[in-house]
């Protein structure tokens, strides 16, 4: 049996697809004359096979009605048909006398170090097609495997080293009954999308891709932390009861959706979900969301070879306002950075990505990506009751400004008489401890607080949230993060502010009561856990919450805090 850190709940029985591509040899030798003929024909065959892959992924993404992700196919395969690379390609088989591989490589690398360096965005996007292309195209080359997350055939449990959010956001709930890798932490943003699927995960197990064989049987059992590798007949048996009770507790819970979260003495809080796609509000609103307290743009941005325009943001939240109704979505502006990467956008690599050029950073440097979303959020505020939020405030310096942007976009849409909602609400994330820290300044400037406590514990321990060799260290649910949460919500409501919290911490069974007692006015979480959270919620007075908050903030160690807590629930 294999443990790690439990990313999301839930059991799957089936066959392992590792997803370890074999690593790649360029023979950088000078070939025989004898073998030209044998390295064109590889490269032929090698081109052959690449076209014919993606003639099928394309055919099978224009079931989808995905035009933008068929665009980026149908470049690719006129980039791989195009006479010149294969004329070019040819010439140094022949001439120089080198294997087909190491030719493409040139080749490839050269057309890469041209475009990039353009000032044109299209081109430079371009010189990132080249690059994946070359890349399909040498392993093709060299008969190596091609595991492409979007087309897998039947379904599988992923087993990986690690799996990038992109990645996981590529995932298909049919072909993907969850996965397990190597490395990770619980509030990665590759966990947090796995609870938003609903699928089953294990990270941060150390080496399971050592341990593990394609087609290996396997039982990812996320509800007790482990993973069994070829398990014996009774294994199976015992797991598969257990997934039986886990989901008749799930059905149950359903039966709370459309009551609200109150406790026994008559504190009403709302509960909210995070969401990054349309498909996670239909599942916000599957479990009872009343209304969506994050809504992580980023996702939008990822997975595509150029930014989304204008009109393609504003068609995603229109269509989000209007399926939430009268309920409130917060969007977050786009949170590029850290562990969320574009593939386009050339970001040079940084010794601290999370220290480093993130969210509104790469907003404020770059206006046109700020002015495109939040005219987007504006359009789409005339169709629904959606508010804006920015991340990874640390000044009053960078909301004044950020307001000012708001200001000029919303001169420019009247001017043009288009439609918006001139009072759109605009919040903050207190999510570093520079913004907890004068939470009674930035409060003059905006409507509401959310506290993303993912990021807040981060920087606030200096612990890497992905990072599985510290992990034991990330507790969101220590006394000097606990202090902070507790700082904010009070100096918020003293200055007429609600406050919500949208990190993991809201979701989390252990920190309801002792929230609820804090006085959070909004928890916001993956989905599945509102009925959780709700049950909780509607067992628990509020005057005993408050004391048991009080009971908390004043003990010294993580572990007196949990005494505390357990011994809570259980009188409770
Ligand atoms: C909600 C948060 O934002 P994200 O997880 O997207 O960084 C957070 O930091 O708590
Ligand atoms: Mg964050």
């Amino acid at each position: 049996m294999i443990s790690g850190i439990l990313a999301s709940p839930g059991i799957a029985f089936g066959n392992a697809l590792l997803l370890v591509e074999e690593k790649i040899f360029i023979n950088k030798n000078k070939i025989k004359d004898e073998n030209i003929k044998k390295e064109i024909k590889k490269f032929i065959q090698g081109k052959q096979k690449t076209i014919t892959q993606l003639k099928n992924i394309k055919s099978q993404i224009e079931k989808t009605l995905n035009n933008n992700k068929k665009d980026i196919f149908e470049s690719h395969i006129m980039l791989i048909e195009d006479e010149e690379l294969g004329k070019e390609i040819f010439f140094l088989i022949q001439e120089k006398k080198i294997s087909a591989e190491y030719a493409t490589q040139i080749v490839v690398e050269t057309q890469y170090k041209v475009l990039e360096k353009l000032n044109d965005e299209y081109l430079r996007n371009r010189a990132i097609d080249i690059k994946d292309i070359g890349n399909r195209l040498i392993r093709n080359i060299l008969n190596l495997n091609i595991i492409d997350l979007n087309h897998i055939q039947y379904p599988v449990i992923l087993i990986a080293k690690d799996l990038t959010p992109s990645e996981t956001a590529q995932i298909k709930i049919n072909k993907v009954l969850g996965f397990v890798t190597d490395l990770g932490g619980q509030t990665s943003h590759t966990s947090i999308i796995a609870r938003s699927l609903e699928i089953p995960a294990i990270v941060g197990t150390g080496n399971i891709t050592q341990k593990v064989n394609n087609n290996d049987y396997i039982i990812l059992d996320g509800i007790n932390n482990a993973i069994f590798i070829n398990p014996k007949l009774e294994k199976i048996h015992e797991i598969k009861t257990l997934k039986k009770k886990y989901e008749l507790e799930k059905n149950d819970l359903t039966q709370l959706k459309n009551l609200y979260a109150i406790t026994i003495d008559g504190h009403q809080v709302k509960l909210g979900a995070n969401v990054g796609t349309i498909q996670d509000v239909m599942n916000a609103k599957k479990n009872g969301a009343e209304c969506i307290g994050l809504y992580r743009t980023e996702f939008l941005f990822m997975n595509r070879n150029s930014f989304p325009t204008e009109d393609e943001q504003f068609n995603v939240y229109k269509t989000v306002a209007e399926k939430m109704q009268e309920k409130s979505v917060i969007i977050r502006t786009m949170d590029i950075g850290g562990d969320k990467n574009l593939s386009y956008m050339n970001v040079p690599k940084e010794d601290n990505p999370f220290l480093g050029w993130r969210a509104i950073r790469i907003c404020m440097d770059k206006k046109e990506i700020l002015h495109t979303q939040l005219t987007a959020i504006l359009r789409a505020s005339a169709f629904g009751k959606l508010k804006i939020m920015f991340p990874m405030i640390i000044s009053v310096e960078e909301i004044q400004y950020l307001k000012e942007e708001i200001e000029k976009l919303k001169i420019i849409l009247e001017n043009k008489n288009i439609p918006f909602n001139s009072e759109i609400e605009i919040g903050i994330m207190i999510e570093t401890p520079a913004s907890a820290i004068i939470a009674n300044h930035l409060a003059k400037e905006v409507n509401f607080f959310s506290i993303g406590s993912n990021d807040l514990t981060q920087y606030t321990l200096a612990v890497d949230r992905g990072n599985d060799l510290i992990s034991k260290l990330y507790d969101p649910m220590c006394p000097s993060v606990l202090r902070l949460i507790q700082q904010v919500i009070n100096t918020s409501h003293q200055a007429g502010k609600w406050i919500g919290m949208c990190g993991e911490l809201a979701g989390n069974e252990k920190a309801t009561a002792l929230l609820l007692g804090m006085g959070l006015d909004e928890f916001s979480m993956s989905a599945p856990n509102i009925p959780k959270v709700k049950r909780i919620i509607r067992k628990t007075n509020f005057l005993d919450a408050k004391k048991l908050a009080k009971d908390v903030l004043s003990q010294s160690t993580s572990k007196k805090i949990i005494n505390v807590i357990n011994d809570f629930s259980k009188n409770s």
